[in-house]
């Protein structure tokens, strides 16, 4: 299985972020993906007064990536979106994933939200705005099991863990908008960790640069296999990451280190 990562900077356009997610898809089935992954809120990050207004998981956002997917022939985790939520004050951040011939095949809400305050540095409060999904999810893609989370779910080990174990995935996906500030020191560790205690590969796909209001994406969208190995990284800018992924490899390495089945629970 071929994979891609896309790394992209949404801005305040959604028309502008929407065209260059379908040319990122492009770029990675033109490269032979069978799965590309985009960001965490690939079709706007800007300021909340301009956010677009939350739509059904068949919404316009949907519909556009179920379309690209069905072009392209290829799967398509569309990142995450404004899903409608269950209040007029908060909405769902979910993430979707289509099939070859663009038909929904899951979707994630995000069970953990970002709610940080470190003095001059960063200061977020998602909860404030999104209400959280409380469901884990593994979706087959083509007959690989594939375990979804997104962005700050990353810093809570018990969900992946229980993706691989309850969901028997093999590969772990990780949509963000992952902080500089907090990206420069933790962003690959957590990563690889996630990698190596599931024994999973892993596909992140993050956004790049300077958002409006002062918020700055690490960047460093990354594919890890399952010894910790990061087989491909993107560099600074919009871009895609591709990588193969050997199935066999995953099943050595669990037989000859078998830590998952050494579990003393
Ligand atoms: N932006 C996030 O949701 C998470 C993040 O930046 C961090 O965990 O640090």
């Amino acid at each position: 299985m071929r994979v891609a990562v896309c790394q992209l900077n949404a801005r305040e356009d959604r028309s502008a972020n929407l065209a260059m997610a379908r040319d990122l898809l492009t770029r990675a089935a033109d490269a032979g993906a069978d799965l590309a992954v985009l960001p965490e809120y690939t079709d706007y990050l800007g300021p909340a007064s301009g956010a677009p207004k939350p739509e059904p998981v068949d919404g316009e956002y949907g519909t556009f990536f179920a379309d690209v997917a069905r072009e392209l022939g290829i799967w398509v985790h569309a990142g995450s979106f404004h899903e409608t939520g269950p209040d007029a004050d908060h909405i769902y951040n979910t993430s979707l994933v289509f099939n070859r011939s663009g038909e929904l095949a899951a979707a994630y809400r995000k069970i953990h939200l970002y709610d940080v305050e470190i003095p001059g540095k960063v200061s977020f409060h998602e909860s404030r705005t999104v209400a959280p999904g409380d469901t884990p999810v593994v979706v087959d893609i083509d007959g690989v099991p594939l375990g979804l989370s997104i962005c700050y779910d990353l810093r809570f080990p018990e969900l992946y863990r229980r993706l691989a174990d309850d969901g028997a995935a093999k590969l772990l996906v990780v949509p963000a908008a992952f902080m500089a500030h907090t990206g420069r020191d933790h962003w690959e560790i957590l990563l690889r960790a996630r990698a190596i205690e599931n024994q999973c590969y892993v596909l992140a796909a993050g956004q790049i640069g300077n958002h409006e209001p002062a918020r700055t994406c690490f960047g460093r969208s990354m594919i890890i296999d399952p010894w910790g190995t990061v087989l491909a990284q993107a560099p600074d800018t919009t871009t895609i990451a591709v990588a193969d992924l050997d199935l066999d490899r995953l099943e050595t390495i669990r037989l000859e280190l078998p830590s998952l089945a050494n579990r003393r629970i």
